[in-house]
């Protein structure tokens, strides 16, 4: 099968999401040249134009090729976008498209991309719940929203407690952080998993701090203690830190995944199918992480079609740790834009059967909600912050 048009959609709704990045999905269509249409999903935040406009730039690289030459078709764009390992847009829509053709071909040959890979390790995947701490600002709203969590079932949870201190952090908001993280710990009890985001926003100085304060209540680990390319304060901060490290969320291809594997910098990768390089690249990369015994937990907090391609290939690696999953606190029209959808049952999900990414996108919902991409306002709360968390400050 050729490809013949691939189509980007910017989705939204008056239902916003968690924050700001999650309140949009930034779609891929691909149609053969024998109608066959396949999905795939990019990264919004604050890139929902450049984004848009990259996917129309790299749908030229791909018109015309075989759909099922997945890994040549990335190659040949790889070598065409001179910039494709530096620029984020380019990165994520070759993920997008790429994810696309893997719908593709599983539904050509009426399988789900789990088989394509050599069959399910794990016909459940476990999953950690985020987004469900919005407005969250005393320790006692943490333990309510977290006891919630636990009561639908989840037995991991993560969360961001530092409010908007950013880069270093002082005694102030260190306690803060600690009596929220003391809150959820004594809430959910001593066997549910709590994970620590940083968002990436921290010198190894105050990280190292922030460690040594949080390490009493056993988080499962440390997510981006430190910014994603400040390599020297990753290696100080695994001198000094007994936390786990996970990272990877912001990783846009196999050679850059190394650096930090090689080293010892990350003790949980988290790589992002929607802009690593699709299930291609994120196949790869699941494998050198289990050469250096670092088990994975695909980042994937965006849409429903990135969530049901990450369950797939989550289903597959030997090394999955957990996936997150924000499927729970996803704005409904999230959940409808796919039929037979995912649901999270007792912390975990059921791998789907159905072809390709294994779950069918409602074209009328994508229709419905398709949207003109705009460049978003900047406030005071970043995109990538769960909203109303950096209230009363
Ligand atoms: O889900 C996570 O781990 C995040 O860090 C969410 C980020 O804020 C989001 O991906 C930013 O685009
Ligand atoms: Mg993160």
């Amino acid at each position: 099968m050729k490809i013949q048009e691939i189509t980007p959609f910017v989705l939204s709704s008056k239902e916003r999401g968690s924050a700001t990045w999650a309140s949009t999905m930034i779609v891929v269509k691909v149609t053969t040249s024998d109608g066959m249409i396949g999905y795939g999903e990019a990264v919004p935040t604050l890139r929902v134009k450049p984004v848009f406009s990259a996917i129309q730039q790299v749908s030229k690289g791909y018109l015309g090729k075989e759909v099922e030459r997945v890994e040549r078709n990335y190659h040949e764009w790889y070598k065409q976008d001179f910039y494709l390992s530096r620029s984020f847009e380019s990165a994520t829509a070759t993920s997008a498209i790429d994810i696309a053709l893997w719908d593709l071909v599983g539904k050509e040959l009426g399988a789900p991309i789990h088989r394509l890979l050599g069959g399910k390790f794990r016909d459940h995947v476990p999953v950690y719940a985020n987004g469900w701490y919005k407005d969250c600002v005393t320790p006692e709203d943490f333990a309510r929203e977290a006891k919630n969590v636990v009561k639908r079932g989840y037995r991991a949870m993560k969360f961001d407690p530092f409010g908007p201190y950013y880069d270093w952090i002082d005694e102030h908001g260190l306690r803060q952080a600690e009596e929220r993280v003391k809150a959820v710990r004594e809430a959910v009890g001593e066997e549910v998993e709590i994970l620590i985001e940083h968002h990436g926003r921290f010198n190894a100085n105050s990280a190292i701090e922030i460690a040594k304060r949080l390490e009493k209540y056993r988080p499962l680990f440390a997510e981006e203690p430190v910014h994603h390319e400040d390599l020297e304060g990753y290696r100080k901060y695994k001198r000094h830190s007994n936390l786990r490290v996970a990272m990877g969320e912001r990783l846009v291809s196999l050679k850059e995944t190394l650096v930090y594997l090689r080293e010892g910098l990350v003790d949980i990768l988290q790589p992002d199918l929607t802009n690593i390089g699709g299930v291609t690249v994120a196949r790869k990369v699941a494998s050198l992480a289990e050469a250096f015994d670092v088990e994975v937990a695909f980042h994937n907090a965006f849409g429903s079609i990135q969530n049901a391609v990450s369950i797939q290939l989550a289903s597959v690696i030997p090394n999955l740790l957990l996936l997150e999953n924000f499927y729970d606190w996803f704005p409904q029209w999230k959940r409808d834009l796919v039929n037979n959808g995912t649901p999270v049952e007792m912390g975990r999900v059921k791998v789907p059967d159905g072809p390709g990414i294994g779950v069918e996108v409602n074209e009328r919902i994508l229709e419905e909600l398709k949207t003109d991409p705009v460049a978003l306002e900047v406030v005071e709360e970043p995109v990538w912050v769960v909203g109303g968390t950096w209230k009363n400050y």
